[in-house]
């Protein structure tokens, strides 16, 4: 059977990211957050713009006070007072110094600055009892960054510092790349909406409402195509549908060996090119993976628990993908320490589902309580991460090292 690193290797080499001309729509900064940069930005300005004082000061020339000390404090003139915001009109001469403020724009002639609690002000002149490093808590024009060279490369996730540098760049409209649109059905006679009354032998269609709420938080747009029954010509026309409409389709159930699991059926007569339909893992071992053309299509297994987990391991990476970040689209696992004994038959790789506690700053994992079955959504409330047991391994003992897959 496929191991899941190599099913992960062809969902990964199927990904086509959104770099074509198309994909790239122009947002305000405001909705930029979250949001993947689309066209290298440069600035036409350096940073800092221009040369000025990091401390609440006085702003000298180092060559009056190189020698100052307590016992010998060196006295300057103050000459001007130079706040934030304004251009000095003087120029620091031998003897002088200019009363300034953080961020404040040095004048000519100065190339250091004392800070405020090194210094004894009288009138208008100042008594300087320090002997500063040359040029210190001077900020020099293009410290930071110089005007013309690459501020922001593509492919990088558009977050608080990154909305703050296109700010200050003055970038108030940003090229990114459009939301990846992920498009969800549901297949099963047995499925019914949340708000319609359930008759024996149905259950509410709870993998649409948790797939979408994923898709979501990953800033994907949701198509919710609903449920459609075990009916080939309706799923046939659904499939096609969803597949015309997005650029990820994604649907629970129908893929395992029943006479109902219509699925792969389907695919290859819509023409899908079917890359494989089981994956060493559990839960999950029926996920099935086909593309039409660039469009990926994942036919996730029915049951709730099997349907999330393979959504975790697989499609969440490949959202990442295609949604054009550059770097860093892959399953993240963490190493801690668990906290419960873990068991697997040693012949999948086994996810199981708990939650992460940080004590004394190192995480531990417990799993899940309840009755464990990749049937139960009910005790999969409030886990935080997927404990991975690779094949072969059949046991990790309370306090053994063990990876996680955060959720
Ligand atoms: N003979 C075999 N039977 C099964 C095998 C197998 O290897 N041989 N694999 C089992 C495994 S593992 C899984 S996982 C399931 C996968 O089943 P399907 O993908 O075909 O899904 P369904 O048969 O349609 O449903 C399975 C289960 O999940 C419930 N379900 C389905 N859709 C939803 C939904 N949208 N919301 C909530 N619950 C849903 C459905 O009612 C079933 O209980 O197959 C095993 N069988
Ligand atoms: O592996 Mo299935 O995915 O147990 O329920
Ligand atoms: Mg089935």
């Amino acid at each position: 059977m496929l191991s899941v690193r190599d099913a992960e290797a062809i969902i990964f080499d199927a990904v086509q990211p959104l770099h074509q001309p198309q994909d790239i729509e122009l947002v305000d900064l405001c909705t930029a957050n979250q949001r993947i940069l689309a066209t290298p930005v440069t600035s036409g300005l350096d940073f800092p713009h221009w040369d000025n004082s990091a401390m609440d000061g006085y702003a000298v020339r180092y060559e009056d006070v190189h020698n100052a000390s307590v016992e010998n404090p060196v006295v300057l003139e103050i000459v001007a007072e130079i706040p934030a915001g304004y251009q000095p009109q003087v120029t620091i001469k031998l003897g002088q110094a200019a009363r300034i403020f953080t961020g404040a724009v040095m004048p000519n002639g100065a190339d250091t600055v004392i800070m405020q609690e090194k210094t004894r002000r009288e009138a208008n002149r100042v008594l300087i009892n320090t002997a500063p490093q040359p040029q210190e808590f001077v900020r020099h024009q293009g410290d930071f960054y110089q005007a013309g060279s690459q501020l922001l490369p593509v492919g990088i996730g558009l977050q608080a510092p990154e909305i703050a540098i296109l700010a200050a760049a003055q970038c108030d409209r940003i090229n990114v790349f459009r939301r990846p649109r992920v498009a969800i059905l549901s297949s099963g006679d047995e499925l019914v909406t949340p708000a319609q009354t359930l008759k024996p032998g149905q259950i509410v269609d709870s993998n649409q409402y948790a797939l979408a709420a994923l898709v979501k938080q990953l800033g994907a747009e949701v198509l919710m195509l609903g449920i459609v029954k075990d009916d080939q010509n309706n799923l046939q026309k659904a499939i096609a549908e969803a597949v015309s409409q997005a650029d990820i389709v994604i649907s629970s159930g129908g893929v395992s060996v029943g006479e109902y699991d219509y699925i792969q059926q389907i695919l290859l007569s819509l023409g899908a090119k079917i890359h494989f339909q089981a994956v060493q893992m559990h839960p999950g071992k029926p996920l099935t993976f086909a593309t039409f053309g660039n469009v990926l299509y994942f036919g996730l297994p029915g049951n709730p628990v099997s349907a999330l987990v393979t959504f975790w391991r697989f499609v969440q990476p490949a959202i990442h993908k295609l949604s054009g970040i550059a770097a860093g689209w892959e399953a993240k696992f963490l190493r801690v320490l668990a906290d419960d004994e873990l068991t697997s038959n040693g012949k999948m790789e086994t996810y199981i589902w708990g939650k992460l506690h940080l004590i004394d700053g190192v995480y531990k994992f417990h799993k899940a309580g309840g009755n464990y079955s990749s049937g139960n959504l009910i005790n999969l409330a409030q886990t935080n991460a997927l404990a991975v047991l690779p094949v072969g391994k059949t046991q990790v003992c309370v306090g053994e090292e063990v990876l996680v897959l955060l959720t």
